[in-house]
């Protein structure tokens, strides 16, 4: 299934779960904004290369806008529409002033120079600079970009509109990053793997982990893990898995499975061979709404990305906020700040789920959209 009708299907369940109110419901589904931009850069041998840019500015209800940006060559709007709608969930379960927004390049980062990516990442913050904004939408890393990506972005938009570091987060430390952010997103996982497997009377020590990607999110994990005493079992990235084929990760025997890489990953063809007995959405909407159902029947629990994977989003507030400070925290400071926005969220959506007798996703969907409703209904049309 499409990711874009995967999300709108699990916002309207939720819409329906809180009984919302049909014209919010389609007012809160529509984009803000979508942004396509045309970006051609020449080539180090210099031939033009043309790229398509996104951003799709979802929802601003909550705050300015935030998410990240996608280098990878299956970026389509769809995609990154459902991406940016999941922000806008995203933020709101975590409680942090935000609304939400994603962006991306269908490019392969692999086949690009530095010089090539620095010249693609230039165009593309010329052609959206007027559109973000410390106030307006704040991009972050996302796949295939990192935090030199961030530093590009952030000094092209100073051209424009002077030096201006709160911009972007998820920048080199050195140019007002925040302690903490390069790992958040794993840390995040961590901390809500805990707290979810406590639930259950377990923990991290001596749990099973296959865990699919190895980029930012999934080594940070998969470290956290074994430094807890979690037996990470096996792990893939793009070129295989230890000793496995690619998808075979996803049905390897383990307790606790972790997608970190693409969307869509589990589906109608692979989720019935799954023998986790838990998943933590690292990825963002690794799980297909009929994967979802099969597995649900099998018992499997599952962690939503709009609260698993939120660590990233939480930390890059704590960076924003350093920024307008003036002032910088300590690593332990941000983490501790972490933890405990963390529990607060799973503490949350845990009442949702008794409130209206629903699984986590559907917790954590009715917490993040009633968050966003309410901010909307109180700021009027007008
Ligand atoms: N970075 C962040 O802060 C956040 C990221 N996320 C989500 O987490 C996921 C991963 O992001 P991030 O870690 O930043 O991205 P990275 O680009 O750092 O890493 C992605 C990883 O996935 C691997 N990969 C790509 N395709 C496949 C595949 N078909 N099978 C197995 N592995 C594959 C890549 O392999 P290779 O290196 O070989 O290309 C790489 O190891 C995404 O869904 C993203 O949206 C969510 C919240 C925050
Ligand atoms: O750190 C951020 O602002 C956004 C991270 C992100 O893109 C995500 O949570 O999917």
């Amino acid at each position: 299934m499409n990711a874009l009708t995967a999300t709108n299907r699990n916002f309207r369940y939720a819409a329906r779960i809180l009984g919302l109110d049909s014209k919010l419901e389609r007012s809160l589904l529509i984009p803000f904004r979508e942004i396509k931009v045309e970006c051609s850069i020449p080539k180090d041998d210099g031939s033009l290369a043309t790229f398509v840019g996104f951003r799709i500015q979802h929802d601003n209800a909550r705050g300015p806008m935030k998410g990240g940006i996608r280098y990878h060559p299956e970026v389509d709007p769809d995609e990154v529409n459902a991406l940016a709608q999941l922000m806008t969930w995203k933020t709101a379960v975590a409680a942090i002033p935000y609304g939400g927004a994603k962006g991306g390049i269908g490019c392969n980062p692999r086949e690009l120079s530095m010089s090539e990516l620095e010249r693609l990442t230039r165009v593309f913050t010329q052609k959206i600079h007027d559109l973000i904004g410390i106030h307006r939408d704040v991009p972050a890393p996302d796949m295939g970009t990192n935090s030199q990506t961030m530093a590009w972005i952030l000094d092209e938009y100073s051209k424009f509109h002077g030096h201006s570091p709160a911009v972007v987060t998820g920048k080199p430390i050195d140019l007002g990053g925040s302690l903490g952010r390069e790992a958040a997103t794993g840390l995040g996982v961590f901390f809500a793997t805990e707290a979810l497997l406590a639930e259950h009377g377990k923990s991290i020590s001596n749990m099973k982990f296959a865990i699919q990607g190895f980029g930012n999110v999934g080594s940070w994990a998969a470290k956290f893990f074994h430094e807890h005493g979690g037996k990470v079992v096996a792990v893939s990235d793009i070129t295989g898995g230890n000793a496995m084929d690619l998808n075979d990760l996803l049905v390897h025997e383990c307790d606790v499975l972790v997608p970190c890489a693409l969307g869509g990953v589990l589906n109608k063809e692979n989720a019935a061979d799954v023998k986790a007995k838990f998943i933590i959405e690292a990825a963002n909407h690794p799980t297909d709404p009929e994967a979802d159902e099969i597995l649900s029947k099998k018992g499997v629990v599952i962690l939503p990305d709009i609260y698993a994977n939120s660590g990233g989003v939480t930390v890059s507030y704590f960076e924003w906020v350093q920024n307008i400070q003036g002032f910088m925290w300590e690593e332990e400071k941000v983490n501790h700040e972490l933890k405990r926005y963390m529990m607060s969220a799973f503490k949350d959506i845990k009442t949702m789920c008794q409130t209206h007798n629903c699984n986590l996703r559907m917790g954590a969907f009715t917490l993040g959209v009633n968050r966003v409703a309410q901010a909307t209904l109180l700021r009027g049309w007008e």
